[in-house]
């Protein structure tokens, strides 16, 4: 039986801080506001011979590399079904129920998720770690945002058999 262990990945320091709004349906969505982000990973990986897995040092940089790429953005949802969303001049113009709003395009990352949301931001922040880690001996990964204490959203990857 192959020994697997699991090691937790839980620092302060992988954080974001960065603006987005939920979109609830077609007409309602939150106001712009904030939040401190904070990433955590839990990693299952075979156990080697001489009582080491996998290094987490490697992964605490990459991690810190994840939250770097957001920090201080304006996060808008680029694949969500009811905000259109265009460039205009210096500004991405979105409309949303009738509505624009202009984001400065330098403060702002359009990302490839269907709303502004702790699962959709774990699940984008997921797939960057595994590409990051691509050719590793890893069984499972899951990755968390929480938007405040008590309140996160996780997704996780499991290698095939
Ligand atoms: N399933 C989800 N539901 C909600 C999300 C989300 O990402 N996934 N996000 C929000 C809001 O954007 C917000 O992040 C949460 O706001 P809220 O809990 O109202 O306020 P606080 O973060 O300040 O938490 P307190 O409990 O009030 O301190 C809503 N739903």
């Amino acid at each position: 039986m192959e020994r697997l262990t699991t090691l937790y990945i839980d620092k302060e320091a992988h954080k974001f801080s960065a603006a987005h709004y939920t979109i609830f349906s077609a007409t309602e969505r939150e106001r712009l506001h904030g939040h401190n982000y904070s990433v955590s990973v839990r990693i299952v990986a075979p156990m080697g011979n001489n009582g080491f897995s996998a290094d987490y040092n490697v992964y605490k940089r990459r991690i810190e590399q994840l939250c770097e790429q957001w920090d201080e953005y304006v996060l808008l949802a680029n694949l969500s079904p009811y905000q259109r969303i265009c460039e205009d001049g210096p500004y991405y113009r979105v409309s949303f129920t009738g509505e624009d709003m202009l984001f400065l395009k330098s403060d702002t990352l359009l990302l490839p998720i269907a709303n502004a949301t702790v699962e959709e931001f774990s699940h984008c922040l997921l797939m960057q770690l595994l590409e990051l880690s691509a050719g590793d001996d890893l069984r499972e990964i899951e990755l968390c945002v929480a938007s405040g204490p008590g309140q996160k959203g996780c997704a996780s990857w499991t290698a095939e058999p």
